[in-house]
């Protein structure tokens, strides 16, 4: 029960429903034993009538008087009942709702670093399937425990002091249906979680198959992936019957169960009857339906318990990712003003993961409004560099400043803000394009968005799809090419208007032309902005104010068009060779 302690805090948060939903709780137990109390008393009435103990109209009205409070207490205990889940349940529901939203908010704390390490499928079953195991503990077992107390404490009363010979006989049975039970639960939890597994495989064969459909398809390998289907939901077939071969036990086993007591009741009332040791078969009739209504909170017993150790098992999956600590932590609660001064002093960075050395020693500044190109080979650091000026990862040694001051020691929110990113792969939501666009400001006018795509050169593409702006993108969607991709997002960001504009190669699959009229674009908008602009393309590189070239981890060439030109290198070779290209074009 230690990781469970962690839903305390949202106990005491509900505490007023769950004291209100205890006290029902212990009202509809106690009504519901009106019935066979009043049972008894019918069978005494008639037993009393039998013998011309009492007149017809009194045997009648004493019968009427019977029935009325049985019929009025069972009405009675069901609106109970019905306030009782209506409170409890409610509660977890609640809970359930609340603990989503603090996994949730501590899953965007935490560091890119935590992605790599944990599968998506992994961090969305714990939010999902281990929060609606926990809701289980916080709800029905919480609620079942309440009503298997009271019921067994005022039953066991009524019982013992009725006839206590008989009703210990009567409980006999019970503790052997509770262990039975609490081993079945344990099976069925075990053997489901197995078809859980075989079906969450599954789904992802099937959904990797389709999302890829066009590489099967082009490789012509529909009939292996049919076997390879028909293999996984034959063996998720057999998981399922495995799993119904105990579910199926269940039921019987209570059933078994319960007639053995009725039959010992029957049995020994029946004895103790004859012997005069009770002295009416109302008794008999009475205890009858007691260990009816004492099997199900006895079998929940045993259901509870295996809630509550599944719960725990749950809870502490969900408690081992929220124990993990951001790596990158907001150190400064004041806001900070972000102008775009950028300094890179001897900096060295390793990803610990693949320990592969990114970048060493690198020094260079842009000042505020300026422009820097990175360019170098595949693999070289370059959107290493723009990953660590939106501080996604803190650097081993050397130092970064902006303004003046250490990455580390300004408002990370407002450093966020005040940069527009857009990645190498362009990544849009299954929304409408104006709501990607917006993505980056949230108030955006219709105006600003439509500006924003005109300067990044997709406004002409946007208007030709039928449903223009409000085209939906993704998989019910319209499919992009990569370059409209691209200038989505590179919309996406200018429409934030940001201190600070990082371009991971966001060009590539653009033509020339295009990629021109939005370098030109940008020329206009980002007056006063600090801009990086990673590339393979001597083009996105020339009007820049300074251009760097990585290699390895090192900057090997600076300067900018013309002093690099003038030097032998990387970036005069790249000149030349794209040169050719184009002019072979
Ligand atoms: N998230 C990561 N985790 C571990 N290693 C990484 C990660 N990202 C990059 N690397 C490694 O760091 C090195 C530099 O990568 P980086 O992405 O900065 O290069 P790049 O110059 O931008 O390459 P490209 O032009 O292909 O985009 C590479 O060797 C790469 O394998």
């Amino acid at each position: 029960m230690k990781e469970l302690q962690h839903l305390n805090k949202y106990f005491l948060k509900y505490k007023s429903h769950l004291i209100i939903g205890s006290i029902i709780t212990v009202v509809a137990r106690i009504f519901l034993l009106f019935t066979p109390r009043y049972v008894k008393e019918i069978f005494v009435t008639i037993e009393r009538y039998a013998d011309n103990l009492i007149t017809k109209e009194a045997f009648k009205a004493e019968l009427t008087t019977a029935i009325l409070y049985i019929i009025g207490a069972a009405v009675i205990a069901g609106i109970l009942t019905f306030f009782m889940r209506q409170t409890i349940i409610n509660v977890s529901r609640y809970i359930e709702y609340d603990l989503k939203n603090e996994i949730y908010a501590h899953y965007q704390k935490l560091s890119s670093n935590f992605y790599k390490k944990n599968r998506t499928g992994d961090l969305m079953n714990r939010i999902s399937e281990d929060v609606g195991r926990v809701r289980m503990y916080a709800g029905p077992a919480l609620m079942y425990s309440i009503n298997t107390i009271t019921l067994f404490t005022i039953v066991l009363i009524y019982m013992f002091s009725a006839a206590p010979k008989l009703a210990l006989f009567t409980i006999a049975p019970l503790p052997i249906l509770s262990v039975v039970i609490y081993r079945l639960s344990r099976k069925i939890h075990k053997r489901s979680t197995t078809v859980q597994q075989y079906l969450s495989k599954l789904s992802t064969y099937t959904q990797e198959s389709f999302s890829g459909i066009s590489v099967i398809k082009a490789y012509g390998i529909e009939p292996l992936t049919a076997v390879n289907f028909k293999q996984l939901s034959a063996t998720s077939k057999e998981k399922q019957i495995h799993l119904a071969k105990v579910q199926a036990l269940f039921f019987p086993m209570m059933i078994l169960l319960i007639g053995a007591s009725n039959l010992l009741v029957i049995y020994i009332g029946g004895m103790q009857y004859i012997n005069g040791e009770i002295e009416s078969l109302g008794t008999i009739a009475e205890f009858i339906i007691y260990v009816n209504m004492l099997t199900w909170p006895v079998a929940t017993v045993g259901w509870v318990t295996s809630i509550v150790q599944q719960a725990e098992a749950s809870q502490k999956r969900i408690n081992e990712f929220l124990k993990i600590e951001p790596e990158i932590k907001n150190m400064v609660a004041n806001p900070t003003e972000i102008t775009g001064d950028i300094a890179f002093n001897n900096v060295s960075f390793t990803y610990d993961d693949t320990n592969i050395q990114a970048l060493k020693n690198v020094s260079f500044t842009i000042k505020a409004g300026e422009t820097l190109a990175i360019l170098g080979k595949t693999g070289s650091g370059k959107s290493t560099i723009l990953d660590l000026v939106g501080r996604l990862y803190d650097v081993d040694a050397g130092s970064i400043t902006i303004n003046g001051t250490e990455i580390n020691k300004l408002n990370l929110t407002d450093l966020r803000n005040s940069i527009g990113y857009v990645p190498q792969d362009a990544f849009l939501f299954s929304d409408s394009i104006k709501n990607n666009i917006k993505f980056g400001k949230e108030d955006a006018t219709d105006a600003d968005v439509i500006k924003a795509a005109k300067n990044a050169q997709v406004h002409n593409n946007i208007i030709k799809f039928n449903n223009g702006y409000d085209t939906v993108l993704g998989e019910r969607g319209i499919t992009l090419s990569g370059g409209q991709k691209q200038r989505i997002s590179i919309a996406r960001a200018i429409i934030k208007s940001p201190k600070i504009l990082l371009f991971d190669d966001c060009l590539s699959a653009v033509d020339t032309e295009t990629e021109e009229q939005i370098l030109k674009n940008l020329n206009t908008l980002s007056k006063g902005k600090t801009t990086i602009i990673v590339s393979h393309r001597v083009s996105s590189a020339k009007n820049a104010d300074k251009i760097i070239v990585l290699e390895k981890g090192q900057i090997v060439q600076q300067g900018n068009h013309d002093t690099l030109l003038a030097a032998k290198g990387y970036y005069k070779n790249l000149y030349l060779k794209q040169k050719s290209e184009t002019a072979h074009k």
